[in-house]
């Protein structure tokens, strides 16, 4: 499949999808305006071109907690690939593998966790992939699940800590979206009463709190040490805004943290992900680590070019996610349509570092002087 951008994928995939599934993938919280600030926060930094610097090869591959992958890109989690393509996360899945791409599956999915990491691939490297945890009220569910997770070869948990409660989306809201019937939520059994957020959402009681989905919002910092005591997987807490909180997850020691605002669909009117990254990363370096290992620091929000990518891993990330493209690929082609979302990120990396005049991800995330603030406060910035 042919695409010039990650646009053309997303008109095409919106194109052709239900108004139900539209609303429940594109809708960020209330006005949206964490949503779109995003994406125009990339415009806050600039690049700069350098030249002579023989750019003939240039190589993407890198690590993620000691895991190699072919390029700085990694799938973020997101609920229900079902909605998009019949093949749902098997698609998604056999794509990562194929490209060699860190997948993060979402406990929400709508295939079990054994059956996506066992999807089937023309690809012999070993792809890492992670479980996304929403905690459940009853923890025996959760502690369940991340056996089935380590057991399956899962490599890291991903902790969502920015829903305690759902964000409001309007449309899902207004259009009472209802899961179709041929789908389940394949991780959880009817029983353990795991709602996916369209019942939520339709359910006035459960919008106010996680309870109808059975997600617990009583979940604190003391329970990363129940989490480290039920799992030998690494810990990742996705959804850290703010440098305070990225001094916690130092001291809690996890081992990876992503800034993240949920792709806009948490709180409206928190900051865009590009805008707080560098200010988390200069706290994590430096925080007196005593010989411990400090944790990584990726983000993700709005990323739909490679200049987003190269800006972000300048500004400090190891790597960065994408959310709504691989849906979007997935509903234009299944496993095909994810792997051309690669194909046209990964030739814009390319061209991008190029012309900044740098080869490899190290040199990017060192040399710090890829990207130049375009404005010096927030003051002068007029979104
Ligand atoms: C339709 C949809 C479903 C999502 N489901 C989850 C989920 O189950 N767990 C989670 O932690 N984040 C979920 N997310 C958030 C993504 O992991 C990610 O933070 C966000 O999509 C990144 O922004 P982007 O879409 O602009 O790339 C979801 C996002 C979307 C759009
Ligand atoms: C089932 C939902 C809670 C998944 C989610 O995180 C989202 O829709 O943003």
């Amino acid at each position: 499949m042919n695409f010039a951008s990650l646009d053309d994928i997303e008109a095409l995939a919106l194109s052709r999808m239900d108004r139900n599934t539209r609303h429940y993938y594109e809708s960020g919280a209330i006005d949206e305006k964490t949503m779109a600030a995003n994406r125009a926060d990339f415009d806050r930094f600039l690049l700069r071109p350098r030249v002579l610097r023989n750019v003939s090869n240039i190589d993407l591959s890198t690590t993620v907690l000691s895991c190699r992958v072919a390029w700085p890109v990694a799938f973020a989690p997101s609920a229900m690939h079902g909605l998009a393509h019949p093949d749902a996360e098997l698609g998604s899945a056999a794509a990562a593998k194929n490209t060699n791409t860190l997948m993060t599956l979402s406990s929400y999915s709508t295939t079990t966790l054994e059956d996506v990491i066992a999807a089937p691939s023309k690809n012999i490297r070993e792809t890492p992939f992670w479980l996304q945890l929403y905690v459940h009220t009853d923890r025996t569910i959760s502690e369940t699940l991340l056996k089935r997770a380590e057991a399956a070869g899962y490599k890291a948990l991903a902790l969502t800590v920015d829903a305690p409660v759902l964000g409001r989306r309007l449309n899902d809201l207004r259009f009472k979206f209802a899961m179709p019937k041929h789908l389940k939520l394949k991780n959880f059994a009817p029983e353990q009463g795991v709602m996916t957020a369209s019942e939520r959402n339709a359910n006035p009681d459960a919008s106010r709190s996680q309870k109808g989905s059975k997600a617990d919002a009583a979940l604190t910092w003391r329970d990363i040490a129940w989490l480290r005591g039920v799992t030998t997987m690494k810990i990742v807490l996705k959804g850290i805004m703010t440098p305070e909180d990225a001094i916690l997850a130092c001291e809690y020691g996890v081992d990876g943290i992503i800034v993240s605002n949920h792709g806009g669909r948490q709180l409206d009117s928190s900051p865009s992900s590009i805008s707080v990254l560098e200010e988390i990363v200069a706290v994590v370096d430096s925080f007196p680590g005593n010989g411990k290992a400090k944790p990584e620091v990726y983000m993700d929000g709005g990323i739909r070019r490679g200049t987003d990518v190269v800006k972000a891993l300048a500004l400090g990330a190891k790597v960065v996610f994408i959310g709504r493209p691989v849906l979007y690929g997935l509903a234009v082609g299944g496993s095909a349509g994810v792997e051309a979302v690669v194909s046209v990120l990964t030739e814009e990396i390319k061209v991008a570092m190029a012309l900044c005049g740098v080869t490899n991800i190290e040199q990017l995330r060192r040399e710090k002087c890829v990207v130049k603030r375009k404005f010096k406060g927030l003051e002068n910035f007029k979104l």
